[in-house]
């Protein structure tokens, strides 16, 4: 038997002495490589059984236990650090094995903004833990974003007022926006002009068209309209021109990003007025990645590792583009720290 400052009250009963007696946590089984789950559940009443099943999962004892006053079961520690964190757009689950986990309750993608140093201030109190997504990444409908757990079975509620506290003073200055937030993915519409002597020949089939298309739509957005040029910086801007006037929310060109001499795009995108925010991306595979503004509607020069590679820059940029954020060149500037993903 053991006893806190604050009167919590834990007993270990042998499993044979147990019957009768309700568990005081969720227990776990692991399987390796078949299950990995609750096999009892916090107040599950001991039966003569279940013994067999306990001693089978490595439980030769079992607590039961009375809260102290001003402290909180693993369950409920966990339920209230993530009733203060979360916000609009998102629901939370019941307690699993001493886990709440933040969901999104959106039908559509979205965009996590977390902020990184509430996190820390979070889990530098010690005893809890707070599991976050990093920012801008996107969060499917019933997805994750975050989730609570305290490591002892119990803890004192001041620890949990104290995330409270940190979450409704960062509230406080950031004008009521929460340390967790969900961006929901507009459904843009958008022009697509692939460039290439090669594919507008018809010497090779496109390939960008299926992989863009791919990435777009997996975010809910459409490309209306593929056309396709030479590397001919002219023809180039007029295309550009043409898919500016048919008022798209974003054009995406692709093709003759690099170094070669018959690489046009980003002159030609310079060319038809955009403000480039930035011709370069310190990310790999994405590196020769263009993002700009052209009256207002954002473009992409893309590279080639869009058509092949499964995470490039255009897959960090193109959420947060969905999620209205306008990028700058210090977002880009901060992308290269972490941003080398096997290439
Ligand atoms: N010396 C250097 N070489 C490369 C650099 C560099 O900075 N210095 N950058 C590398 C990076 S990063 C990339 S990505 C690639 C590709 O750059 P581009 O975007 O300019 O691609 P292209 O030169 O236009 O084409 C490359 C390759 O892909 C084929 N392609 C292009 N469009 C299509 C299409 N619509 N369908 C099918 N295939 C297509 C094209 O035929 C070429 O084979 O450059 C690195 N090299
Ligand atoms: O723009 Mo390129 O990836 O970095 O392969």
């Amino acid at each position: 038997m053991s006893a806190t400052n604050n009167g919590t009250v834990l007993r270990e009963v042998p499993v044979q002495d147990a019957i009768g007696l309700r568990l005081a946590h969720d227990l776990t089984q692991i399987l390796p490589g078949q299950f990995k789950g609750r096999l009892f559940k916090k107040g599950h009443l001991i039966t003569e059984a279940d013994i067999p099943r306990l001693l089978d999962i490595g439980k030769e004892h079992i607590y039961t236990m009375e809260l102290g006053a001003g402290e909180l079961h693993e369950d409920d520690a966990a339920s209230r650090m993530a009733e203060s964190l979360f916000g609009e757009g998102m629901r939370l689950t019941e307690p699993h094995e001493g886990k709440v986990a933040i969901k999104s309750d959106l039908n559509v993608p979205a965009l996590a903004v977390i902020d990184e140093a509430v996190v820390h201030a979070i889990n530098n109190l010690g005893e809890i833990a707070l599991a976050t997504l990093r920012s801008h990444t996107v969060v499917m409908p019933d997805g994750q974003l975050a989730a609570t757990r305290v490591i002892p079975l119990f803890v004192a509620e001041e620890k949990v007022d104290h995330v409270r506290a940190i979450a409704d003073q960062y509230r406080q200055s950031s004008g009521g926006c929460g340390p967790l937030r969900l961006l929901p993915l507009r459904a843009f519409r958008i022009g697509l002009l692939s460039t290439g002597g090669e594919v507008f020949s018809g010497r090779i089939a496109d390939k960008f068209g299926p992989a863009v298309r791919r990435i777009v739509e997996s975010l809910g957005s459409e490309v209306v309209e593929q056309r396709f040029a030479p590397d001919d910086r002219h023809i180039i801007v007029k295309e550009i021109h043409y898919l500016l006037n048919q008022q798209y929310d974003m054009i995406l060109v692709t093709g003759g990003m690099s170094v070669d001499p018959d690489d046009r795009t980003p002159a030609a995108i310079q060319e038809a007025g955009a403000e480039v925010v930035s011709y370069g991306t310190p990310m790999l595979p994405g590196s020769m990645l263009l993002v700009g503004y052209l009256n207002g509607v954002p473009i992409m020069g893309l590279p080639g590792c869009v058509m092949h590679d499964p995470y490039t820059s255009f897959n960090v940029l193109l959420p947060r583009v969905l999620a209205g954020e306008v990028i700058t060149r210090e977002d880009i500037v901060r992308m290269g720290y972490g941003g080398l993903h096997n290439c």
